[in-house]
């Protein structure tokens, strides 16, 4: 008999195939306590868990006496409570590498948009205000050649690194848990204390895992010791800056303007200050929002669940010490 598993997010056809010719799929719309509640019996049977975006949680896992793995379309889990699923030895999967290229774009697509305003200025030309050759008032800052500070040398912040340095000529600083021999050899970042890299940094680069270390990491002071002329892009998870902070920090011209994929709440609620300031790029958590790289999230989540389920292990797996 096939083992019984729960998806609570749509795939694309020939993946739901795939999924379905190893195990018996019920199909939910998310994990809130009505739809637990609603499919029950699927939930208490289900061995294996396949979605996104979701909190999976202590109270969840008591409805789910059956679970062996969870599988998530994203590289982040911070949205899984890891000791909970360890107790249980319930494997947890994600999904690295597949999107590393997609988010390092992203950002340079932050970078460049926040330091050349183009968003303010393409909606400038929609409601008709370019009748004249535009003055200094539409002007933006160079990105080239500029200071680069990367807040979490990882799989991403490395990506980033190798178009910042090849790409656009710019001297990197990095702060990390460790030094980062690639990153040092390959593109001569320099390693710093924070506290440096915020005071020497143009742009100051947030490519950080949510964690009880790294909440609210970047606040009042933090922002006070960078350059009045600093850019700030978060694009690790929101909850990693204190959000009322920034907004203080823009509105006082603390610094010059921020380019932001993630927020503390998301979807980033419409009366947010953060909408109103000219000087602030938002985004709507759009990283790895590629047509190919969302396939390839999926079909690498799709293979991990199985690989999982059969005690396959060797990689993509955040606790594979959880293996029975
Ligand atoms: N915006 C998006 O759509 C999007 C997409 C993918 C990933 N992310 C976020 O980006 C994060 C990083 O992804 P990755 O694949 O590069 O992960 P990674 O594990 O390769 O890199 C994270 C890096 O942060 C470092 N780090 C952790 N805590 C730190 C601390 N306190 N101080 C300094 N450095 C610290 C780690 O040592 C590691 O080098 C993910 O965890 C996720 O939250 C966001
Ligand atoms: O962590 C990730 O993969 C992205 O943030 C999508 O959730």
């Amino acid at each position: 008999m096939k083992p019984s598993i729960i998806l609570y997010k749509a795939l694309p056809d020939d993946l739901m195939q795939r999924l379905e010719s190893h195990f018996t799929v019920t199909r939910v719309p998310d994990l809130k306590p009505e739809t637990v509640q609603q499919h029950a019996d699927a939930f208490a049977n289900a061995q294996g868990l396949l979605g996104s975006s979701q909190n999976v949680h202590a109270p969840l896992l008591e409805k789910m006496p059956q679970l062996r793995a969870a599988s998530t379309i994203s590289v982040g889990y911070d949205n899984f409570d890891v000791d909970a699923l360890n107790a249980r030895n319930i494997l947890l999967m994600h999904t690295p590498t597949v999107l590393t290229e997609t988010v390092a774009d992203t950002i340079m697509a932050l970078v460049l948009s926040s330091a050349r305003r183009v968003v303010e200025v393409a909606e400038r030309v929609k409601v008709g205000e370019w009748t004249s050759s535009i003055g200094a008032d539409w002007f933006g800052i160079d990105v080239h050649h500029k200071t680069l500070g990367i807040v979490g040398m990882g799989r991403i912040g490395l990506a980033l690194a190798q178009r910042a340095h090849f790409g656009f000529g710019m001297p990197i600083l990095y702060n990390a848990r460790r030094h980062h021999a690639e990153a040092e050899e390959r593109f001569q970042a320099r390693y710093c204390e924070l506290e440096t890299l915020l005071k020497e940094s143009d742009f100051v680069c947030l490519v950080l895992p949510l964690t009880e270390e790294t909440h609210h990491l970047i606040g009042q002071k933090q922002f006070e010791l960078m350059k009045k002329s600093a850019i700030f892009i978060n694009a690790g998870r929101g909850q990693v800056v204190d959000e009322a902070a920034l907004i203080a920090a823009l509105q006082n011209g603390e610094i010059h303007a921020a380019g932001l994929d993630v927020f503390e709440k998301e979807p980033l609620p419409i009366d947010s200050p953060l909408l109103s300031l000219p000087n602030v790029v938002a985004l709507p958590h759009i990283g790895s929002a590629t047509h190919e790289t969302r396939y390839n999230m999926s079909a690498c989540a799709v293979d991990n669940l199985i690989d999982a389920l059969n005690g396959k292990v060797e990689k993509n797996c955040v606790n594979p010490q959880a293996a029975r």
